[in-house]
């Protein structure tokens, strides 16, 4: 009988572990098992800015399984029938995109509890359980689901400490680009006025003890952050990666 799987990645960051991570939304699984070797500690499966729907998002999850790589899911949503679709495939860690105050976080981690701790629909056999073969599933299921939430615009800011303290949040992420929007610099997260708000941001949750995640394709960046205190950090994407060196080789004989 299968056994039932410890979330290494929700482990890792209660111990203070810090844990680098890539950005995939590529939406593909031949492209996620290439990378899930590459050893990191997670990858982010996107569905918020790629169109990665559930038919391949299983795919992805299917392909990364023996790979060093935790899969963190992302839904487009803080919507419960998103996250309960995620959950039913096999995703066990979930980021939730524009969180902006504690009853949205209180929502995002119901969401991925079974009754009575929270309104996760019950499947009896879908991927997650390995079709019905892990003993105990469904009891077991609730504490080894990794919540992540999203704070990334000004007034979500306010309420980062509220936010952090939701029991069943498991980490606060910070979304460079939309913060870097929200606070009138779109498109500009290197902004003085957004690394300030980035930094103020790690301080205060570490300041309450609650691990602190961000993304970045910049190398100075990725490694400023985790001086900052950052705890699970994406230091590149997929996209990024593919782009830049498809296009450097074609300069080299195409010029
Ligand atoms: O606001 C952000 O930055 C994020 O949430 C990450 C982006 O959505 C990601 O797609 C990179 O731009």
């Amino acid at each position: 009988m299968p056994e039932f799987q410890k979330n290494t990645f929700k482990h890792a960051l209660a111990e203070g572990k810090l844990q680098i991570g890539l950005w995939s939304s590529l939406c593909n699984s031949i492209a996620a098992e290439i990378v899930s070797d590459s050893g990191f500690d997670w990858l982010l499966l996107d569905t918020e800015h790629s169109p990665n729907e559930i038919p391949d998002l299983m795919q992805q999850l299917q392909a990364v399984q023996r790979g060093t790589a935790t899969p963190i899911v992302r839904p487009a949503w803080n919507d419960a029938v998103l996250a309960k679709r995620c959950l039913d495939i096999g995703a066990q860690s979930l980021l939730f995109p524009y969180v902006q105050n504690a009853d949205e976080a209180r929502s995002a981690v119901t969401s991925t509890r079974y009754p009575p701790h929270g309104i996760r629909g019950v499947a009896s056999a879908s991927r997650a359980s390995r079709y019905g073969r892990v003993p105990g599933y469904l009891s077991k299921a609730n504490d080894e689901i990794c919540v992540l939430v999203q704070v990334e615009t000004r007034e979500a800011l306010k309420e980062l400490e509220a936010i952090a303290k939701v029991d069943g949040v498991d980490g606060v992420f910070i979304g460079p680009s939309d913060l870097a929007a929200s606070l009138g610099h779109i498109g500009n997260p290197a902004h003085p006025d957004v690394q300030a708000a980035i930094k103020d941001a790690v301080t205060r949750l570490k300041a309450v003890g609650k691990p602190a995640g961000i993304l970045t394709g910049n190398e100075d960046e990725a490694r400023r952050y985790i001086e900052w205190g950052y705890l699970f950090v994406a230091v590149g994407s997929d996209i990024g990666l593919l782009a830049k060196n498809a296009d450097t080789l074609a300069k080299k004989f195409k010029g």
